[in-house]
C-alpha cells in the first residue's frame, strides 16, 4: 500500500514532546505533502529553537516508515506568530501561518496604486523588469514600493542588493528596507538563505496577507505605486492576492518566443477572470546587439509580443533588449536602470509611458 498522510501523521504522533503531547495534538504541523515516498512538512507554532530541537526525532520517526525516500522538515525562521509573546516582540514576526479572517479585498494602507507584474513562463525576466521598472519610476520622481511575492524563488534581495532582515520593533509591524530609492520587501528577507518554501493554500495566504498589511509600506513616505513581483504562472499566489487586495492593474512580461507567449496568454486570461485590468505587455529579451561587432540578432524572435498585444487588443508597453549588462547588474544588486546607457534609457521610457497614462 502506498504511504499516505495518515501513516506519516501517526508516526509523528509517536514522538512525545518534552512539554507533553506531540506535534499533531499541539497543531504544529503545516503543509504536509506525501508523494512517492517523499515527505515534506513545515513545523510552525512554537519558538524556533524548540521546533529545531524536535526536528531530528520527527525526521527519524518518518524515515523509519517503509518506502520512505526522503524527508524534508522546514522550520520557518523567526519566532511564532501571535500577540503577547515577548520573545516575538523582541525578534520580530515569523512569516507564514494561517491567514486572519478578512472580509473581501482591502486597500493597502499608504499605497495609492498596486500593479502586479506577472508572466506565464518562468525565467522570462519578470523579476528583472520589476526591479528595473521600480528604480526607473523612482528616478522619475515617484514614490515606489516593490513587493517580491515570488514565494518559491524570491530574487529581489539579490537584484536590489538588500539582504538585511527587516526590523519589527513591536513584533507585528514589519519595517521594509530601502534600496536604490525603492521601498522593498521580499519574502526572501524573512527566510533563512537556501531554505525551501513549500507552503500551500492557507500558509501562503497568511504570508501574503502579512506582506501586504503588516509591512509599513509608507515608512519612507506614502507610495504612489506598489509593484508586486509575482511568481510565474497562474497559481495560488495570484489568486490569494486578488482575494486580499484590489489590483489596479497587471503588467505581463514575455519573451517573443511562441512558447512563452502561449503561457502569457494564460496569465492574461487569469487576470481577466480575477477582474484585474491588464495594463499591457512588455517584450523582454527582444533584440541582442553583439558587443563586439554591433550586429543585431533576434535570439528569441522579435515583435511577437507586440503582435500578440495587437491581436488581444491590449497595449504594448515596450521592448527591452537582451543585454549581458542587464544580467550582470541584476546579479550584483545594482539594477541597470539606476545607471546610464541604452538599457537604463529603455526603462526610463517605459516608466514615462506608465506615468503618461495617468496610472501612477
Ligand atoms: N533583458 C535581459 N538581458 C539579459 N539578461 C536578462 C534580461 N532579463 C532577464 N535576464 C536574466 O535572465 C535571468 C532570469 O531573469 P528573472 O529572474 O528576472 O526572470 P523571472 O521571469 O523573474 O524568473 P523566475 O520565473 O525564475 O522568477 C536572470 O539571470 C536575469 O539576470
Amino acid at each position: 500500500m502506498a504511504l499516505g498522510k495518515e501513516e506519516v501523521l501517526s508516526a509523528l504522533q509517536g514522538v512525545a514532546l518534552p512539554g507533553g503531547g506531540d506535534v499533531v495534538s499541539r497543531d504544529l504541523v503545516r503543509a504536509l505533502a506525501v508523494q512517492d515516498g517523499t515527505v515534506r512538512f513545515v513545523l510552525e507554532g512554537a519558538a524556533q529553537p524548540e521546533l529545531e530541537a524536535m526536528r531530528p526525532a520527527l525526521e527519524a520517526a518518518v524515515r523509519a516508515l517503509p518506502g520512505i525516500i526522503s524527508v524534508t522538515v522546514v522550520v520557518p525562521a523567526g519566532p511564532p506568530r501571535g500577540l503577547g509573546n515577548t520573545a516575538q516582540q523582541q525578534k520580530g514576526p515569523a512569516i507564514g501561518g494561517h491567514a486572519k479572517p478578512q472580509s473581501g479585498p482591502q486597500k493597502v494602507p499608504g499605497v495609492k496604486t498596486i500593479l502586479a507584474i506577472g508572466s506565464g513562463k518562468g525565467g522570462v525576466g519578470k523579476s528583472t523588469v520589476s526591479s528595473n521598472l521600480a528604480v526607473a519610476l523612482a528616478r522619475a520622481g515617484k514614490k515606489v514600493g516593490l513587493l517580491d511575492a515570488d514565494i518559491y524563488g524570491p530574487s529581489q534581495p539579490r537584484m536590489m542588493g538588500a539582504t538585511k532582515r527587516p526590523a519589527s520593533p513591536d513584533g507585528q509591524t514589519i519595517l521594509p528596507l530601502q534600496a536604490h530609492g525603492v521601498t522593498l520587501m521580499s519574502i526572501g528577507l524573512m527566510l533563512k538563505e537556501d531554505e525551501a518554501v513549500i507552503w500551500r493554500g492557507p500558509m501562503l495566504m497568511g504570508a501574503l496577507q502579512q506582506m501586504l498589511f503588516q509591512v509599513k509600506w509608507d515608512e519612507y513616505g506614502p507610495l504612489d505605486v506598489l509593484l508586486i513581483d509575482l511568481p510565474p504562472g497562474t497559481g495560488d499566489v495570484q489568486l490569494s492576492l486578488c482575494q486580499k487586495t484590489t489590483l489596479d492593474g497587471a503588467i505581463i512580461v514575455s519573451t517573443p518566443q511562441d512558447v512563452a507567449l502561449l503561457d502569457a496568454k494564460k496569465a492574461i486570461d487569469m487576470f481577466r477572470r480575477l477582474k484585474a485590468p491588464i495594463v499591457g505587455l512588455i517584450e523582454n529579451m527582444s533584440t541582442y546587439i553583439c558587443p563586439n561587432c554591433g550586429h543585431e540578432a533576434h535570439l528569441f524572435g522579435h515583435g511577437g509580443v507586440a503582435a500578440e498585444a495587437a491581436r488581444l487588443d491590449l497595449p504594448f508597453l515596450g521592448a527591452l533588449p537582451l543585454d549581458l549588462e542587464v544580467r550582470l547588474a541584476g546579479d550584483s544588486g545594482t539594477p541597470i536602470a539606476s545607471g546610464e546607457g541604452p538599457a537604463a534609457q529603455s526603462y526610463a521610457v517605459l516608466a514615462q509611458g506608465l506615468i503618461a497614462q495617468g496610472l501612477i
